[in-house]
């Protein structure tokens, strides 16, 4: 109700669930978020889309971006640069619409200096077996990047600390309904609101 939008940041492991979860919640007829399209340069996987899963460019291109002051945040992660492109989340946080960005936690931490009041979401699977188990099933990695992207997971869980909210993905429709219900109370915080009633006291006094 701000006139501002509000910056939503999702975070957690590799295979915890986020991009599931994430078009679970694009799909709910009632959100009223804009997804931010990250740039990378990795491979595009099976039934991946340029401009709709990623903005998929090579690694000139990405680091002409970052000179240029494009990005709102950047990190390597498994080998490869991912980046939230900075002009899309201004644009639409300025007309008023909230903004949600699945990143991994050292973008997300360039984030949240940068945007304080945005809010930091964790994503956590309910154990490590569960993870491994969902990387495997999903198929898209060879062995070895399994290794490290579980490996980084160890190290990123580490990082939940940093976050405002911890959200279990034990099921999907749980984990969404979780993360909608920090939006909705997020919405509420007297600093997020306290404009709007300015303003209304102003007509009061009047
Ligand atoms: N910092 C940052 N991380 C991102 C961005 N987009 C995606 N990521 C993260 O990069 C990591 C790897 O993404 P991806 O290769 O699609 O694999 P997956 O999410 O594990 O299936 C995940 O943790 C994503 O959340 C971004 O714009 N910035
Ligand atoms: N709550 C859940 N229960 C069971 N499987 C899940 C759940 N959430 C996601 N998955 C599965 O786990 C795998 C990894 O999910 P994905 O969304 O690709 O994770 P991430 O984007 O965090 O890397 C996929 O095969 C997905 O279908």
């Amino acid at each position: 109700m701000s006139n501002r939008g509000m910056l939503i940041v999702l975070s957690g492991p590799s295979g915890v669930g986020k991009g599931t979860v994430r078009q679970a919640m694009l799909k709910d007829k009632d959100q009223n978020f804009k997804y931010s399209i990250s740039m990378t340069t990795r491979n595009k996987r099976p039934g991946e889309v340029d401009g709709v899963d990623y903005f998929f460019r090579s690694k000139m291109e990405f680091e002409s971006e970052i000179e240029n002051g494009g990005m709102l945040e950047y990190a390597k992660y498994v080998d490869h640069y991912y980046g939230t492109p900075l002009r899309y989340v201004n644009e639409t946080l300025e007309s008023g619409t909230d903004v949600f960005l699945e990143i991994e936690v050292n973008g997300a931490m360039q984030v949240r200096k940068k945007c304080p009041d945005g809010v930091f979401i964790f994503l956590t699977p309910p154990d490590l077996v569960t993870l491994r188990d969902r990387i495997v099933k999903r198929g898209t990695d060879d062995a070895a990047t399994i290794e490290k992207r579980l490996e980084k997971a160890r190290s990123e869980i580490k990082m939940m600390q940093n976050y405002d909210y911890a959200v279990v993905n034990d099921k999907v429709e749980l984990a969404v309904h979780r993360i909608e219900k920090i939006i909705e109370s997020e919405h509420l915080r007297v600093p997020r609101v306290i404009d709007i009633y300015k303003k209304m006291i102003g007509v009061v006094n009047r």
